[in-house]
């Protein structure tokens, strides 16, 4: 995002403790595309939540606005607390100095990410110097360091990013986001181009380094079966808005959210062979963010809407215990099937 871009916010309250809290937040486009609607997110120090959603519903946007990464002309409106203080309502001195440094993210596709010219050590010394945490000589010997961290030798400072596999690449980019010693780490798809055993290796060790080091995560898939494998909680976004939010087995196992539980119909159950060869899809397409249906924007998707859904939105309502879910089925009572008409009865 550049100094063009419209930031709104109200004044930041203390955020007792919380490492990141993040209030009503809404990002529009230039285009019109409300990308998120109102999300309210919260993060603590060594806890990892999960965002999951299909592709266009706005976890990327959401992951860009917590660092202030938006293209110029995106209005971006709430509160993004981050150690107490509001991203949005930093001077641009500061947002350089809090990115790496309180907060960092992983992308996916780290052969975009790096550049193909530059040896991977310097590259993450780079950030290192930028904040002038080392001299170049101590942030070199830290980017060894920070590579032996993430499983590769150190002397593979020296190697160029075509010269390292995908997961390689992929453990520089952890690496790198770890330069600086943030405390929360963004990762947004950070396994997707992966092949499964290595996907596997890289999520352990992103586990491993946010015990270790007590870190915030936040892990952005639209695989939910991956997040619920790796996170504590799960937030599923639809159309911008979080639908549904709680504890991560809770959220897999007992969706309340006609999507949450769509969602997780689509990907197999772990140690459930039965579902392993059944994963069930949803039918049509995410609406487009410039052009939202009316009422609850899942509506013209979901299996059990109702005439009311069509006018009305849900906000999330407690669905068990620390899990919410904005769906008029939530916490009513389940309807008695209609019996059949009987012809001639009064
Ligand atoms: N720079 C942009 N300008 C206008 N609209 C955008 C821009 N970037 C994203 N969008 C739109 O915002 C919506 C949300 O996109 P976003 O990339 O955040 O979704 P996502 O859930 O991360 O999808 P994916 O999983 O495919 O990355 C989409 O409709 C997308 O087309």
């Amino acid at each position: 995002m550049t100094a063009e871009t419209t930031v709104t916010t109200t004044a930041a309250p203390e955020a007792a403790g919380r490492l990141l809290d993040v209030r009503n937040l809404h990002v529009t486009y230039a285009s019109g595309a409300a990308a998120v609607r109102g999300v309210d997110l919260a993060v603590d120090a060594g806890q990892k939540l999960g965002v999951a959603g299909e592709s266009g519903c706005g976890k990327s946007t959401l992951a860009l606005a917590l660092l202030r990464l938006l293209p110029a002309g995106t209005k971006v409106t709430g509160e993004i607390l981050l150690d107490g203080e509001d991203v949005l309502a930093m001077k641009w001195g500061r947002v350089r100095a809090v990115r790496w440094a309180g907060a960092s993210i992983v992308f996916q596709g780290a052969m975009h990410s790096l550049n193909a010219v530059h040896r991977i050590g310097d590259q993450i010394a780079e950030p290192i110097l930028l904040h002038k945490k080392a001299t170049p000589a101590g942030a070199k010997k830290k980017a060894r360091e920070l590579l032996e961290h993430v499983g590769l030798p150190g002397a593979r400072a020296d190697a160029y990013p075509h010269e390292l596999s995908g997961g390689q690449r992929q453990r520089v980019m952890i690496a790198m986001a770890l330069a600086c010693d943030p405390r929360l780490i963004i990762a947004d798809e950070p396994t997707t181009a992966l092949d499964v055993m290595i996907q596997a290796q890289i999520l352990r060790l992103i586990e491993q380094l946010v015990a270790e080091q007590d870190l915030g995560l936040i892990m952005i898939s639209h695989d939910l079966a991956v997040l619920s494998d790796t996170c504590d909680r799960l937030a599923v976004m639809y159309a911008g808005r979080v639908v549904e939010e709680g504890p991560a087995e809770d959220v897999y196992e007992r969706a309340q959210h006609p999507y949450g539980k769509a969602l997780s119909a689509a990907f197999p159950r772990i140690g459930d062979p039965s579902s392993r060869f059944a994963p069930r899809g949803l039918p049509g397409d995410p609406p487009d963010p410039s052009a939202l249906p009316s009422g609850c924007t899942f509506h013209p998707r979901c299996p059990v809407a109702l005439d009311v859904c069509a006018t009305e939105d849900q906000s999330l309502r407690a669905a068990g215990a620390e899990h919410s879910a904005a769906c008029v089925h939530v916490g009513a009572p389940v309807p008695e099937p209609s019996a059949p008409a009987v012809e001639g009865a009064p």
